[in-house]
């Protein structure tokens, strides 16, 4: 259950069931039911107002509406659009409502009650401008609850993006597997609880239309999550190396580093210009540290094959010796995670970024916020498109996985892979979180997890980490719940392994 569906994915695998003898309206019969078993949960008294829109949403509209007729809801029905407009199976659906059919443009919203909204949905096609914006706009100054039919109108299905105006609902219900605009903000805002239905398409249809986007959920990852061999040691967990900044900058390093290592890494070293050893020596236990003077020191440090894996970035400055030091270790080369200033020092010149990673031809993984991801990415990726697009194309240009980060973190792999979490809470926004993510990703890696892989379950379980805390985090929480996160992987505590 974690595809994402495009709103063109989603047409297909309508297409596919009715080639395969199920006919349209059945489906949206199926959909209509879906949609009046989640508005019939309030009580009979409640007043229903659906407004249906010109096209096959509308038509799960109308068939809400007949069913919750029948159930003894008192409903008012309200078009946008003439009637005889309606084609196909909406044409059908409405044909089956027996009551009156109000304007919509001009109906007047109850005071009281809740608001069906099946205006617009997977066929949004532009932005909603003139009668249509300005009906909408009423909805939500109406303050109703409202219960969005497949998607909130004017939200884009694709992309979670606003086109002109969209209805924010309290719970949308939407059909066979969520779209990314179910999990992308602002879409996922305006949706509120997403309930998903199935109305009797197969999931045999998804190896037709092989969909590349997921939500982040242990499910993607699993499979590819490092086991704990009975007869193994600290030497096959891997030894991961996270890059210190000078004696002003060490503590985003060891914040990596600990995050390596709690996330099962079985050695983590810390590599340290001269001037930051002793402050890094005192402030360490189980991760060591060892002397790398700019380029040529992190060389030397990587002779010793048995260090598998790289994390720069976190307090390291955007300058020169940063991005020889990141040469260094293409050249080694080295699964590599690169954050904060170890992006931003390739931003007047990444096409040397992207040179260095097609060269090394190791997993790269790149985990930039906005602001850093704006600055490689300038002039290449187009800053209107969704958040998807845009970690795919840049994942793309790269060679790298790109870890576009937010309350709706992207994980783009070159090959057009995207997992989207939306496990994320608002506390991770403090200090030192994406040092703890760089960290956690490099501990994966050395572990021989893919960077895909590791990239998306680094996230997620970045996210629920959090979650387990609550409000007062700070960064340096954040490593020591890990083992509470990974003891309900293992066990499956929580639905942690769900969909
Ligand atoms: N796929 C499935 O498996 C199933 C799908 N089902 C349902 O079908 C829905 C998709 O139906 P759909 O394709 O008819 O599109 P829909 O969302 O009704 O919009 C199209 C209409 O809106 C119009 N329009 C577009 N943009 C506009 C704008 N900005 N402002 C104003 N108008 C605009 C457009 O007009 P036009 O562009 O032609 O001028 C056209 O008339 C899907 O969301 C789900 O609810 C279920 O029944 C069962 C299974
Ligand atoms: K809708």
């Amino acid at each position: 259950m974690h595809e994402l569906l495009t709103p063109a994915e989603m047409a297909e695998a309508d297409r596919l069931t009715i080639a395969a003898g199920t006919p349209g309206i059945e489906l949206m019969e199926r959909a209509g039911r879906a949609v009046a078993d989640v508005v019939g949960r309030r009580p009979l008294s409640t007043p229903v107002l659906v407004l249906c829109g010109p096209g096959n949403n509308g038509g799960d509209g109308f068939v809400a509406a007949r069913i919750l007729t029948e159930r003894g809801f008192r409903v008012r029905l309200a078009l946008a659009g003439p009637r005889d407009a309606l084609r196909g199976d909406a044409a059908l659906a409405a044909a089956r409502w027996r009551g009156p059919v109000e304007d919509a443009f001009a109906a007047p919203l109850d005071p009281s009650g809740v608001i069906v909204d099946a205006l617009l949905g997977a066929g949004l096609a532009r932005d909603v401008a003139g009668a249509m914006a300005a009906l909408i706009d009423r909805v939500n100054r109406g303050g109703r609850p409202v219960v969005a039919v497949d998607l909130p109108s004017g939200i884009d299905g694709a992309s979670g993006l606003v086109r002109g105006i969209a209805v924010r609902a309290g719970e949308t219900v939407t059909f066979f597997r969520r779209k990314p605009g179910h999990v992308l903000l602002p879409g996922r805002l305006h949706c509120g609880a997403v309930r998903l239905a199935q109305i009797g398409i197969a999931g045999a249809v998804l190896e037709r239309i092989a969909p590349r986007l997921f939500l982040n959920v242990p499910a993607l990852w699993r499979p590819a999550f490092p086991v704990l061999a009975v007869d193994g040691n600290k030497y096959r967990r891997g030894h991961a190396l996270a890059v210190s900044g000078g004696i002003e900058a060490t503590g985003a390093a060891r914040m990596a580093a600990r995050a390596a290592l709690r996330i099962g890494a079985g050695l983590v070293t810390v590599a340290a210009p001269s001037s930051a050893l002793m402050v890094l020596a005192g402030a360490l236990e189980a991760v060591m540290v060892r002397r790398a003077d700019g380029a040529a020191g992190l060389g030397r440090l990587l002779e010793d094959a048995r260090r598998n894996a790289v994390v720069m970035g976190p307090g390291l400055d955007p300058d020169e010796e940063t991005r020889a030091m990141v040469e260094a270790v293409f050249a080694a080369p080295r699964p590599l995670v690169l954050d904060a200033g170890a992006i931003t020092a390739f931003a007047a010149d990444p096409e040397r970024l992207f040179r260095g990673v097609a060269a090394s031809a190791t997993p790269t993984v790149l985990t930039p916020h906005d602001g850093e991801f704006a600055r490689l990415f300038a002039g290449a990726v187009e800053p209107g498109a969704g958040k998807s697009e845009r970690a795919l194309r840049a994942a793309r240009l790269a060679g790298a996985v790109v870890v576009l980060k937010g309350p709706d973190t992207v994980v783009a792999a070159p090959d057009g892979r995207a997992a989207i979490a939306d496990n994320a809470p608002p506390t991770l926004g403090t200090a030192g979180s994406g040092d703890v993510l760089a960290g956690m990703i490099g501990g994966l890696m050395a572990q021989g997890m893919p960077a895909f892989e590791a990239a998306s379950a680094a996230v997620w379980m970045h996210g629920a980490a959090a979650q387990r805390f609550g409000r007062g985090l700070i960064a340096e929480d954040l490593p020591d719940l890990l083992p509470g996160v990974l003891q309900a992987l293992e066990t499956d505590e929580d639905g942690a392994g769900g969909d």
